[in-house]
């Protein structure tokens, strides 16, 4: 049996953790034989929520659940981590921009930075989800400075997923079936979803076999405006695919894409010519818990048009933020890059990893 794994989950009393934690429970995220110790972070308003969250992951009696925790600060919650999942933010409703939640949103993450930089393992993969996810986890990895800033990744895998899935419902074919989507830039309605280098079945060009103007009219602005689409209609943000992508995420991240592309909002270390040290969805490959960023793509006219003005987005974000980002304290620090400690598979840095049975009085 493998050492258990700690892994923080922010928000966990809302409404994605809600589906997110029994996945990671059930051992859909690390595997079926990975123990996992779950240390629940809210707020303090929300603790007794959180309790009842904690008495049912307890009444599902899952064999790979060593041990759980709820805190109210993310300086207890994050201590000794090696994941961090931080979903806890204040979400849109109607006719809110995600950036409307920037100054809302900012100030949880430069003080869950400050607290993963102190307490977590150093070795800790952090992936943010509370939205603006990308300018979030700018201000998480910069106050932050003594981790990599490939440690960190804002969440665009849901927008992948998206991608993936209307296309494959347009084409008939599974979406397993298609690979080389990708997703550039912000979590939001400037991103751009590339079906240039998708290819469906292995070898048929996935832009050959759809309208030039349903793919730039119709699919580019439902993917882009997808989190609003579910808003209208539900009433309440995405959640449970919310969940699932925070969890394809980090699978991936951790054990491995399996050769298939995915879309993930990393630091740009400048490929193609976006500018450095903003987090930008790349397409990547995972392996050896790290990820790679695919080189090489022809992006043509419209696409490279496309990729600006998601990263022109990007920049006035951090723009909007700067008094929250620290100045880099170590000029190593950008070169950093993609080459991420985060590689390392071993978990040594000194973390009690002795709880080997269930303690239910950690419910506390
Ligand atoms: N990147 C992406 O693709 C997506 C991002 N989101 C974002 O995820 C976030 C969470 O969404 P939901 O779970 O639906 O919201 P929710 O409102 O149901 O839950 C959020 C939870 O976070 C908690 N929270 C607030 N501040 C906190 C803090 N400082 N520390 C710990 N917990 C804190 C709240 O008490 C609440 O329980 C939102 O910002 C939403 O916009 C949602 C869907 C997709
Ligand atoms: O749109 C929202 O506010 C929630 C979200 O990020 C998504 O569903 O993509």
């Amino acid at each position: 049996m493998k050492q258990p794994v700690r892994i923080a989950v922010t928000g966990a009393a809302g409404n994605i953790s809600y589906s997110l934690l029994f996945k990671i429970a059930a051992g859909e995220m690390l595997g079926p034989d990975q123990p996992v110790i779950l240390q629940l972070v809210e707020i303090p308003q929300a603790m007794d929520k959180l309790r009842g969250v904690a008495m049912e992951l307890e009444d599902c009696a899952f064999p790979l659940v060593h041990g759980i925790s709820l805190h109210d600060n993310p300086f207890d919650g994050f201590r000794g981590i090696h994941y961090a999942m931080l979903v806890g933010a204040r979400p849109r409703s109607k006719g809110m921009e995600r950036a409307d939640l920037l100054e809302a949103n900012a100030v949880i993450f430069a003080e869950q930075g400050k607290a993963l930089n102190e307490v977590a393992n150093r070795d800790v993969k952090a992936l943010v989800v509370g939205n603006p996810a990308n300018t979030n986890c700018l201000i998480l990895s910069r106050n932050a400075p003594n981790l990599a800033p490939s440690q960190f990744c804002a969440m665009t895998r849901l927008d992948h997923n998206r991608a993936l899935g209307i296309l494959g419902n347009k084409l008939g074919v599974n979406p397993s079936d298609i690979d080389g989507v990708c997703v550039w830039g912000n979590h939001s309605p400037t991103m751009y979803p590339d079906l240039h280098h998708a290819q469906v079945l292995g070898d048929e060009a996935a832009i050959d076999m759809i309208d030039e103007k349903w793919y730039k009219d119709e699919y580019t602005p439902r993917i882009q405006k997808r989190g609003a689409e579910i808003i209208e209609w539900r009433g309440l943000s995405s959640a449970a695919s919310a969940a699932q992508a925070a969890l394809d995420h980090m699978h991936d991240w951790a054990l491995g894409s399996d050769g298939r592309v995915v879309s993930m909002g990393i630091i740009s270390d400048g490929s193609y010519g976006v500018a450095k040290g903003i987090y930008y969805s790349f397409p990547v490959l995972c392996e050896f818990g790290s990820y790679q960023i695919i080189q090489n793509l022809h992006i043509n006219d419209y696409g490279q048009a496309m990729m600006k003005k998601t990263e022109q987005e990007l920049l006035e974000e951090k723009a909007a933020v700067d008094h929250l980002l620290p100045k880099e304290t170590a000029a190593s620090r950008e070169e950093l890059g993609t080459s991420s400690r985060s590689g390392q598979t071993e978990f040594d840095a000194g973390i009690d990893t002795g709880e080997s049975y269930y303690k239910a009085d950690r419910i506390c």
